[in-house]
């Protein structure tokens, strides 16, 4: 496989968005329109199911040179031999990075702390992400993050991502600052039809161009 690009828009499955059948024709949309990075996010706790999509958004991955990023689930990783993100409270990156390997992209939640974004690096982070820079319907909770610090963070040296809220109005100012990457569940997959989730995927990764 060769080296993966973290640029660009970082597309993020939900499971109330995208249920019914959606999940499959939505993401294939997604990576029609232009995205290279696609997290598997699903909260249910059902490990049968959890393995089956994730099996599958893998296959469609590969397909459209694309990588798959599993939310939360290190073994869930391991076994199917995809990439990873981890938040806060969701285990050791360090034990990922030994077990994942040094290829593996593995990324890190730092909400608005360079000094949790310094210790991801340290232990084997890929990416630092950073959120939220606007009111999320996906995830409701404070604002904290402005685009200062996407400056600042630029300067630990990895890719920097930037999460909540984003849309295709509010995204370039966070570009501008510095994000290597947006990181968008709404704006891109609240959409009414996979037609739509591919003109959407489009016109985010314009913004980067
Ligand atoms: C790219 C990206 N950034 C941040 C998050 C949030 O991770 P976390 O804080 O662990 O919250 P959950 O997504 O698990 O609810 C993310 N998933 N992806
Ligand atoms: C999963 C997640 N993490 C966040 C953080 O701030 O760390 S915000 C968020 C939700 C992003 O979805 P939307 O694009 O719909 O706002
Ligand atoms: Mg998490």
């Amino acid at each position: 496989m060769h080296a993966p690009s973290l640029h660009g828009l970082y597309a993020i499955t939900d499971s109330t968005l995208l249920d019914n059948g959606r999940l499959l024709p939505f993401c294939e949309a997604a990576l029609r329109g232009g995205v290279r990075i696609l997290q598997y996010r699903d909260k249910s706790g059902d490990a049968e199911k959890r393995l089956r999509e994730a099996g599958e958004l893998h296959s469609l991955c590969a397909k459209h040179g694309a990588r798959l990023i599993i939310n939360d689930d290190l073994p869930l990783a391991e076994r199917l031999g995809c990439d990873l993100h981890l938040g806060q409270e969701d285990g050791s990156l360090a034990e990922a990075r030994q077990r994942l390997g040094q290829q593996a992209i593995i990324g890190a939640t730092c909400h608005h702390q360079l000094q949790l974004a310094r210790q991801a690096v340290e232990q084997g982070a890929s990416y630092i992400a950073f959120g939220r820079f606007y009111a999320s319907q996906t995830k409701p909770g404070e604002v904290l993050a402005d685009t200062s610090l996407l400056q600042q963070a630029r300067e630990l040296g990895k890719p920097v991502v930037a999460i909540g809220g984003i849309t295709l109005d509010n995204a370039a100012p966070l570009i501008a600052a510095g994000a290597d990457m947006i990181a968008v569940i709404h704006a891109l997959f609240a959409a009414p039809s996979p037609a739509e989730v591919e003109r959407r995927a489009n016109a985010f990764t314009q913004l980067f161009s």
